[in-house]
């Protein structure tokens, strides 16, 4: 177990390097995530935010670096103990990528039967219990993607994203493409799951709203690195890289901070 000042280090990512062709995305890219926080990794558009999960995940190899999950090096493992690891984090992207032919219920449950081996009734009632947990009826159980709305289809992905009991969940854009008010709720969800079953949150957003409602940390990348990581309200007091000006005290985000929305309501 890796522990920095107190605190459990669940993945370490360190001097990661990756391109495609002759576009480099990152050089020399640093990044501890701790246990039970929720991070927000933020940026411009095509610095990486997306594939850096998708290395960190498994899913893209990077072309030089270290990635650490739960204190062990991912270039070592063996399959069996990838697979170990794998079901201790669940993901969910940004469309919720459900698969169109089964129901939610049969989604939810696809994890289940690649990892576990339980008869389906059992299956039935931990699949009830996740839909019950992301908030949807158990009328949405028997229903294909194409029949839920936006909002629905996200936590039927989030559903499917905690099927094993994941220690980590990574959430590509949770809000994208919701309306405020789905959003926020959608926002609620996150956190009232992380204090209740003391996840480790990992989002890649854009949406100023959750960064300073729900994320505990950001982490911001830009010049093929992480350039910065604090609190949302810290890097609102000290911005000390251009984008993070940009981004961080603009309009949007002063109209989203809570400090200024003190200042609006007294
Ligand atoms: N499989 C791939 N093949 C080639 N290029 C890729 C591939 N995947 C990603 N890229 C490129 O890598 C860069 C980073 O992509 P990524 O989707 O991670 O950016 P991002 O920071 O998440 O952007 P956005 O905020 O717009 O979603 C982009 O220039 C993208 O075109």
């Amino acid at each position: 177990m890796i522990v920095d000042n107190g605190r459990e280090v669940v993945i370490r990512v360190r001097g990661l390097a990756k391109s495609f062709g002759s576009h480099q995305i990152w050089d020399g890219l640093n990044l501890d995530v701790y246990r039970g926080e929720i991070l927000a990794i933020v940026g411009g558009s095509g610095q990486g935010k997306s594939v850096l999960m998708r290395v960190i995940t498994g899913l893209v190899t990077p072309d030089k670096g270290d990635v650490g999950l739960f204190g062990q090096d991912a270039k070592t493992l063996t399959p069996e103990a990838r697979l170990e690891i794998e079901k201790r984090w669940g993901l969910l992207f940004q469309d919720g990528a459900l698969f169109s032919s089964l129901t939610v219920l049969q989604n939810i449950q696809v994890p289940m039967r690649e990892h576990l081996d339980l008869p389906q009734s059992m299956m039935d009632d931990l699949a009830f219990l996740k839909l019950t947990m992301v908030g949807l009826p158990p009328v949405a159980a028997h229903k294909f993607p194409s029949e839920l709305s936006g909002g629905m289809r996200k936590r039927a992905g989030l559903a499917r994203a905690l099927a094993l009991d994941p220690e980590i969940v990574f959430l590509d854009e949770p809000t994208a493409g919701l309306d405020p008010i789905g959003a926020t709720d959608f926002d609620h969800l996150i956190r009232k799951l992380q204090q209740t079953l003391g996840l480790t949150v990992y989002m890649v957003t854009h949406d100023l709203d959750t960064i300073f409602t729900v994320c505990d940390r950001v982490a911001v990348l830009a010049d093929k690195q992480i350039v910065r990581t604090g609190s949302p309200a810290e890097l609102q007091r000290q911005p000390n890289h251009p984008w993070i000006k940009e981004y961080f005290c603009g309009e949007r985000a002063r109209a989203a901070s809570p400090t200024e929305q003190r200042r609006l309501i007294v």
